[in-house]
C-alpha cells in the first residue's frame, strides 16, 4: 500500500444533499473485454467486440496483442450500430514487448499467449506488478513446455521466450492467491497442441464466478471445456485442443464498476437505474442485488435495466466475499455508514490486489473517524460518525470509488488520485457528477 508521491491531487468527493435519483450507463466490463480481446486474438478468423470497455487496463491488453502482431482496429460493428473493434488474429510474433501496468487479467492471461508467439516477449509494469502473485502462470507454463527468464523469482519483470507452439497436458496448480492462474491458462488451452489439463491444489480458490467466466466465454467461440460443475472432477478444468471461431460479441456493462452508483442509491435513499443489466451473467457484481438488499435497499429488473432503490436506512452485513472478492471495497464503504456491525470474510487474497485493500481500507476508514480492524481473512466494520478528510487511494482504482461513497454522506472527504479510476472506468468523476446533476 505504498503511496506514490507524484499523485497530490485531490477532488474534493461531491456530498449529497438529498436522495440521487438518476440513469447511469456503466462502460463495458474490464473482465469481459479482456476476455473476449485475448480469445478474438487466438481465434482461425477475424471477430467483432462490441462496445468494448476503453480504459488502462483494456487498453493494454490490446496494446500488448497488436505488439503481438494481432490487428484490432476501430469499427461500428457489422450491423452498423455501435462502437466496436475488430480483431484480426495473425501469427504471434516476438520479439514484442507488453506493459501489463497493474493489470492483473494483463499479467496473468498473456504470459501463455506469448507462450505460442515464434520470439521472445519481454513483460514488465507498474511497481505493484512486481508484488502481484504471478508463480502459478510461470511454474505452469513451465511444466507445459514454455521457457521463461524470470530471474528465478516467479514474478515480473520477465520474458516468455516462445518457438510458436506449446505442448500443453495436464498441471497442477495453486490458484488460491488469483483466480486469474486457472483463466490463464484455460484461456490459451485451445491452442496448446495437447489441451490443457488445469488441476487446483492449495487452499480456497477465491473468485468462481471469474473462472465461470472464462468457461462460459471460450464454449461461445467453440471451445471444448469439461469442468467440476459439467460432472468433473473437483477443482480440475479440461480444455480441448481446437481451433476457435471469430464471434460477434457485445460486452455487458461492467456491474462491479456500477457498485458505486448502486451505493449512492442506498446512501441516500435515492434510486439508480442501471440500464443493460444482463437478465443472466457470470459478473460477480450481479450479486450485488442480494447483498446490497440485505444491507437495506431493493431492486428490480425491468426493461429499462436494474432499478434499485435506497429505503434510507443501512444495515450491516455477516457475508462471505471470496467469490466476489472485487466488491470488498464497495461494500466496505457502505458499511461503514450502516446503523450496525459488519464483518466481510473470505477475502484474504485481496491484501495481493491493486493494494493491500484490507490494509488500506482500514487505514483510510479509520483516518476519517471509522472503527475498522483487519481479521485473517477480512474486515470487521463497527460504524461510526465519521468527519472529513483526505481519503488515500494507493493507485486502487476501487479505493477511489469506496472514498466516494463515503463523501456522498460525509462532508469534506477529499479523494486522492481519482484519476486512478482510469483503470476501469475513466469516465468516473464526470458519471458521478452526472448522477448528483451537477
Ligand atoms: O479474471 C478476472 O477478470 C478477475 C478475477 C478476480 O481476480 P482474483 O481471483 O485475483 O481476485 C477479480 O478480483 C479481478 O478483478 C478480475
Ligand atoms: C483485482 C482487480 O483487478 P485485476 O484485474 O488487476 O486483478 C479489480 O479490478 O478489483
Amino acid at each position: 500500500m505504498t503511496e506514490n508521491p507524484a499523485h497530490t491531487d485531490l477532488w474534493p468527493a461531491p456530498h449529497a444533499s438529498g436522495p440521487v435519483s438518476a440513469t447511469v450507463h456503466v462502460p463495458g466490463s474490464k473482465s469481459v473485454t479482456n476476455r473476449a480481446l485475448v480469445l478474438a486474438a487466438l481465434a482461425a478468423e477475424p471477430g467483432w467486440l462490441r462496445r468494448p470497455l476503453r480504459s488502462r487496463d483494456t487498453l493494454l491488453m490490446a496494446a500488448a496483442l497488436r505488439a503481438m502482431g494481432v490487428g484490432i482496429e476501430e469499427g461500428v460493428g457489422p450491423d452498423g450500430s455501435g462502437e466496436a473493434w475488430r480483431v484480426i488474429p495473425s501469427g504471434l510474433h516476438g520479439p514484442a514487448t507488453v506493459d501489463v501496468g497493474n493489470a492483473g487479467t494483463v499479467m496473468r492471461f498473456l504470459p501463455p499467449v506469448a507462450a505460442l508467439a515464434d520470439g521472445p516477449v519481454r513483460f514488465d509494469g507498474d511497481p505493484r506488478s512486481y508484488e502481484r502473485p504471478l508463480n502459478g502462470v510461470i511454474d505452469a507454463l513451465r511444466v507445459l513446455g514454455a521457457r521463461i527468464d524470470d530471474d528465478s523469482r516467479g514474478s515480473l519483470p520477465m520474458t516468455v521466450h516462445g518457438v510458436g507452439a506449446l505442448d500443453g497436458g495436464r498441471v497442477e496448480i495453486d490458484a488460491s492467491s488469483s483466480s486469474q492462474f486457472v483463466s490463464a491458462l484455460l484461456l490459451s488451452g485451445p491452442r496448446f497442441n495437447q489441451g490443457v489439463e488445469v488441476r487446483h491444489v492449495g487452499g480456497p480458490l477465491p473468485s468462481m464466478p471469474h473462472i465461470r467466466m472464462t468457461v462460459d466465454m471460450l464454449r461461445t467461440v467453440g471451445a471444448q471445456v469439461d469442468t467440476p460443475e459439467s460432472g468433473g472432477e473437483p477443482n480440475v478444468w479440461r480444455v480441448t485442443s481446437g481451433a476457435l471461431l471469430g464471434r460477434d460479441l457485445t460486452v455487458e456493462p461492467d456491474l462491479s464498476n456500477a457498485q458505486p452508483f448502486l451505493a449512492a442509491a442506498l446512501v441516500t435513499g435515492g434510486t439508480v437505474t442501471v440500464p443493460d443489466w444482463p437478465e443472466h451473467t457470470t459478473q460477480p457484481g450481479d450479486r450485488l442485488r442480494e447483498i446490497f438488499t440485505e444491507m437495506g435497499g431493493s431492486c428490480e429488473l425491468t426493461e429499462k435495466g436494474l432499478e434499485f432503490t435506497g429505503s434510507g436506512s443501512i444495515h450491516g452485513i455477516d457475508v462471505d466475499l471470496s467469490e466476489v472478492g472485487e466488491l470488498t471495497p464497495g461494500i466496505a464503504a457502505v458499511a461503514a455508514l450502516a446503523d450496525s456491525p459488519s464483518t466481510l470474510r473470505g477475502v484474504a487474497h485481496l491484501r495481493l490486489h491493486e493494494t493491500d485493500r484490507l490494509a488500506a481500507l482500514t487505514k483510510e476508514i479509520n483516518e476519517l473517524g471509522g472503527d475498522v480492524t483487519e481479521t485473517a481473512d477480512g474486515l470487521h466494520i463497527r460504524p461510526r460518525p465519521l468527519h472529513g478528510g483526505t481519503f488515500h487511494t494507493y493507485d486502487d482504482h476501487r479505493m477511489a470509488t469506496a472514498g466516494a461513497i463515503i463523501g456522498l454522506a460525509v462532508p469534506g472527504v477529499e479523494i486522492e488520485n481519482v484519476g486512478t479510476t482510469a483503470k476501469t472506468l475513466p469516465d468516473f468523476p464526470d458519471l458521478w457528477a452526472g448522477m448528483l446533476g451537477n
